[in-house]
C-alpha cells in the first residue's frame, strides 16, 4: 500500500503542485486548503506524513494550532512545515512543538522529495517489520483446551478492549508470545504494529538507540522500536535482561508516554500499550536488585501464567492435530493420523522446551517419514528422546526375567501405571476411563501397589 500523505496550503498552485510530483512518486496524495478540512482528514485516516503551511489564510487555526491538533490525534505522525521567507521564527518554533522539520518557499522538487523520504522513513520501516513478522510467525492460534490455557484465553479477551498492561509469565517456548499476539489482535490496535523487543538479542550498548532511536542536530536519524510501535502494542520480550539504566528509562516513558531520542532534546510522545513477558522469577531477580521494583508494579498491572506443556499434557492432542497438519500441508501430503501408541508417548515425554520442542519434534517426524503409505504416525517415527521410556521397557523386559511372573507383573503394571497416570497430569478418574478399570479399583491397584499418592487422592 502506498504511503499517505496530506498536503494543507491555502494556495491551490501550491497544494496542486507539490501532490502532483509527491504522486509522481508513487506517494498517494490528499489536499486541504484549511486547518478543518484538514483536521478532519486526519481523523478519517491517520496520514503517514503532514505536509503543513504554517500560514493558512481564512482559516479558523493557524499552522502553529493545526500542528498541535495533529500532535494531540497522532503523536507519531511526523509533521514538515512549509515556510516563506517571512516566517522563519514561527517555522523554527513549530519545529520545537513537535514539527520534524521545515522547509522554505519556493523549493525544488528534489529538496521536497528528499525530506519527504527521510520523514516517512519510520512508516516505511513500520510496515517492513510488520510484513517480515508476519511471515515468520504464520500467525499461529493459541491451540489447546486444557483449562489453564482456557483460562488464560478467558483472561486476555477480558483484558484486549482496555489499555491495561500485561505481563505474561511462563518458561521458555510456553507460548508467550503467541498470547501476546493474540492479545494485540483482539484489541482496538489490531490494525497498529506489535514490535518485539528482544531483550536477549540486543546488546547492551545499543538497547537505547535500538529502543528510542537516534537524532542529530534535531533531525531524526533512525527511528527507535517504540515509535515503530506508535499506536500499537510494544511486546517486551524477558523484561529481565533488560539493562538497568534502560529500565529507568522505560519507567519514565510509561509515566509519561513520552520519551528523548539518543542524541536529541525534545520529547517525542508515543501512544504504545506495553506487553512484557518472562520466564524468569522476577521477585529474585528484584531481591538481587537486578530488576526495578517500581517497573515491576508498573508493567504486571495484569499477571498471566503460561505453565509448561509438561503441566497441561491434555493439550497435546490438539497440539499434535495442528501441527501435523500445518506440517504435513508445508510438504504436500495428507495429514496423518496419530496412533494412540505414539500419542501416550508425545502425552507421556516431559518437554523441557515446551510447546517449541514440540513443534520442532513434530516437524521433524513428518519430514523424515518414508514418504510411501505414510498414514499414520506411530511410535517408531518418533525420535528417540520421544519413545525412550517405551524402549527401556524393552530392556526392563530382559531384567525381568530373572524374577518370578507374580513380582515381573507388579514391575510392568507399577510402569505402566507410572506413566499413564503422569500422562493424564494425575488425574486418577480420566487415567481409570483410558485404561478401563473403574476409578476404585484403579485406588485400590495403586495401593496394593505401594503406589498410592495422597495428592492425586486429593485433587479429585
Ligand atoms: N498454544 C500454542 N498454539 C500454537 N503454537 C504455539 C502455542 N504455544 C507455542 N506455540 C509455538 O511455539 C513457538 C514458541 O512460542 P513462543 O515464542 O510464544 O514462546 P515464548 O514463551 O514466548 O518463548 P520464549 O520466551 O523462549 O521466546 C511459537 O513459534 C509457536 O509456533
Amino acid at each position: 500500500m502506498a504511503l499517505d500523505i496530506l498536503v494543507v496550503d491555502d494556495e491551490r498552485d501550491i497544494r496542486d503542485l507539490v501532490a502532483g510530483v509527491l504522486s509522481d512518486e508513487g506517494y498517494e496524495c490528499r489536499t486541504a486548503g484549511d486547518s478543518e478540512t484538514a483536521i478532519a482528514m486526519v481523523d478519517e485516516r491517520r496520514p503517514s506524513l503532514v505536509l503543513l503551511d504554517v500560514w493558512l489564510h481564512g482559516s479558523p487555526r493557524d499552522g502553529l494550532e493545526v500542528l498541535d491538533a495533529i500532535k494531540a490525534r497522532e503523536p507519531g505522525v511526523p509533521v514538515l512545515i512549509f515556510s516563506g521567507h517571512g516566517n522563519i521564527d514561527t517555522a523554527v518554533s513549530a519545529v520545537s512543538r513537535g514539527a520534524m522539520d521545515f522547509i522554505e518557499k519556493p523549493f525544488e522538487a528534489s529538496k521536497l522529495l528528499h525530506l519527504v523520504e527521510r520523514a516517512t522513513e519510520t512508516e516505511r520501516l513500520r510496515r517492513e517489520n510488520e510484513r517480515l513478522r508476519e511471515g515468520m510467525v504464520n500467525h499461529d492460534e493459541f491451540t489447546g483446551n486444557s483449562s489453564a490455557i482456557n483460562q488464560v484465553r478467558a483472561t486476555l479477551k477480558r483484558v484486549a478492549n482496555t489499555g491495561s498492561r500485561v505481563m505474561i509469565s511462563g518458561p521458555a517456548g510456553s507460548g508467550k508470545e503467541v498470547a501476546a499476539r493474540l492479545l494485540h489482535a483482539w484489541s482496538p490496535r489490531a490494525d497498529k504494529s506489535f514490535v518485539t523487543v528482544n531483550s536477549a538479542r540486543i546488546t547492551p550498548e545499543r538497547f537505547e538507540q535500538e529502543l528510542f532511536g537516534e537524532e542529530d542536530d534535531g533531525k531524526l536519524v533512525r527511528p527507535g522500536l517504540l515509535e515503530l510501535a506508535d499506536g500499537g502494542t510494544l511486546y517486551l520480550d524477558e523484561v529481565a535482561d533488560m539493562p538497568e539504566n534502560t529500565q529507568a528509562r522505560i519507567l519514565r516513558v510509561l509515566t509519561d508516554q513520552s520519551f528523548v531520542r539518543v542524541g536529541g532534546a525534545r520529547q517525542v510522545g508515543v501512544d504504545v500499550r506495553v506487553v512484557s513477558s518472562t520466564a524468569k522469577d522476577l521477585n529474585a531477580e528484584i531481591e538481587e536488585r537486578r530488576f526495578r521494583e517500581d517497573l515491576y508494579y508498573r508493567l504486571n498491572v495484569v499477571p498471566i501464567e503460561v505453565p509448561a506443556l509438561s503441566e497441561r499434557r491434555d493439550d497435546v492432542p490438539a497440539l499434535a492435530e495442528h501441527f501435523v497438519t500445518r506440517y504435513a500441508r508445508e510438504q504436500g501430503l495428507n495429514p496423518p493420523a496419530i496412533s494412540p501408541e505414539a500419542m501416550a508417548a508425545l502425552q507421556a515425554y516431559d518437554w523441557p522446551g515446551n510447546v517449541r520442542q514440540f513443534r520442532n519434534v513434530i516437524e521433524r517426524t513428518v519430514i523424515l517419514a518414508p514418504r510411501e503409505h505414510f498414514d499414520t504416525i506411530t511410535p517408531g517415527l518418533l525420535p528417540q528422546e520421544i519413545t525412550g521410556g517405551a524402549s527401556d521397557a524393552g530392556a526392563g523386559l530382559t531384567n525381568l526375567m530373572g524374577v518370578p511372573l507374580r513380582e515381573a507383573r507388579e514391575s510392568f503394571e507399577r510402569e505402566y501405571l507410572r506413566i499413564q497416570i503422569r500422562r493424564f497430569s494425575g488425574n486418577i478418574s480420566k487415567t481409570a476411563g483410558f485404561i478401563g478399570m473403574e476409578r476404585s479399583a484403579l485406588h485400590r491397584k495403586l495401593k496394593l501397589l505401594g503406589m498410592s499418592d495422597r495428592k492425586s487422592e486429593e485433587d479429585e
